[in-house]
C-alpha cells in the first residue's frame, strides 16, 4: 500500500499517486488571457486572468520540479478555420471567436488560428524543454485530439487542471475525462471564469458534487513539496 498522503481537496481529500498524475494546462493562449486576445475583444472581462496567469505560474514550476508531466492544450484551428466548420457545424454559430470575427472584419484571420499571436501561449507560461503540447478543435480537450492516447500511453489517472476558462474548456474537458475514467481534480484559484462570479461558483459546485474534485494552488504545491520528488532524489545522490 502506497504511504502517499492524499492530496487535500473538496469534497474529501484524493488518493493521488504523482508518478500517474499530469497538470492539463487548458489554453494560456493571448487569446484567452491578454488584453487584445479574442475574449477581450468579444467583450469579456479578463481583469482576472493575469492573476491566474501568476498561480499557474507556481504550479507548473513545482509540478516540473517534481517530475509531474505538464499538458499544454491550445485551442484553435487552421488559417482557414476549416477546422472550425462551416454553417453545418454547431461551433460556426456558438463560438465568439468566430461571431466576432463575422462582426468585425477587418479581425478575420485574426483569431485563435494557428500562426497568430491570438493562438500563441501567454509569454509568462511558454512551455519549457519536457512539456508536452496537444492541439484541440473544440471547447473538450478529449475531442479530435491526441490528449487522451498521450495520457494513457504514459499511464495517467489523475488529471490537474489549470487554465481559462472554468465553465467552458475547462470544465468540458474534466468532464470528458470523467466519462473516460479520469480522475479529475481542478485547482480553482488557478482557473478563471468567462462571464460573471457566479459562473465559477456553479462550475465548482458541478465539480466537487459530480465530476472530480476542486483544491487549490497553495493546498496543491504543499502536497507536492512533501513528497519524495525526483528533485528531493537529486540533491540526495549529490551529497
Ligand atoms: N478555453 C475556453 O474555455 N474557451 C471558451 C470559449 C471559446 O473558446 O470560444
Amino acid at each position: 500500500m502506497s504511504s502517499l498522503p492524499p492530496l487535500p481537496a473538496r469534497p474529501e481529500p484524493l488518493g493521488v499517486d504523482p508518478a500517474t498524475t499530469a497538470v492539463i494546462v487548458i489554453d494560456m493562449q493571448n487569446a484567452y488571457a491578454s488584453p487584445g486576445g479574442y475574449v477581450d475583444l468579444a467583450g469579456f472581462d479578463i481583469t482576472g486572468a493575469a492573476q491566474t496567469i501568476t498561480k499557474i505560474a507556481k504550479v507548473l514550476d513545482v509540478a516540473r520540479g517534481a517530475g509531474i508531466p505538464v499538458v499544454y492544450l491550445q485551442n484553435g484551428w487552421d488559417p482557414d478555420y476549416v477546422e472550425a466548420g462551416g454553417p453545418g457545424s454547431p461551433n460556426w454559430h456558438k463560438s465568439n471567436a468566430l461571431k466576432t470575427m463575422r462582426q468585425r472584419p477587418d479581425l478575420a484571420g485574426t483569431l485563435l488560428a494557428r500562426g497568430t499571436w491570438d493562438y500563441d501561449i501567454v509569454d509568462a507560461l511558454q512551455p519549457q524543454p519536457g512539456d508536452i503540447r496537444v492541439a484541440k478543435p473544440r471547447y473538450s480537450a478529449f475531442f479530435n485530439s491526441q490528449l487522451d492516447s498521450i495520457l494513457r500511453a504514459r499511464g495517467i489517472r489523475t488529471l490537474v487542471f489549470v487554465g481559462i476558462a472554468t465553465n467552458v474548456c475547462v470544465e468540458s474537458t474534466l468532464r470528458d475525462g470523467f466519462h473516460l475514467e479520469y480522475f479529475g481534480v481542478m485547482l480553482e484559484d488557478a482557473t478563471h471564469q468567462l462571464g460573471e462570479d457566479f459562473i465559477q461558483r456553479a462550475s465548482v459546485y458541478n465539480i466537487e458534487k459530480f465530476f472530480g474534485w476542486v483544491t487549490g494552488v497553495d493546498a496543491f504545491c504543499d502536497w507536492v513539496g512533501a513528497l519524495d520528488t525526483p528533485t528531493d532524489k537529486e540533491e540526495t545522490n549529490a551529497l
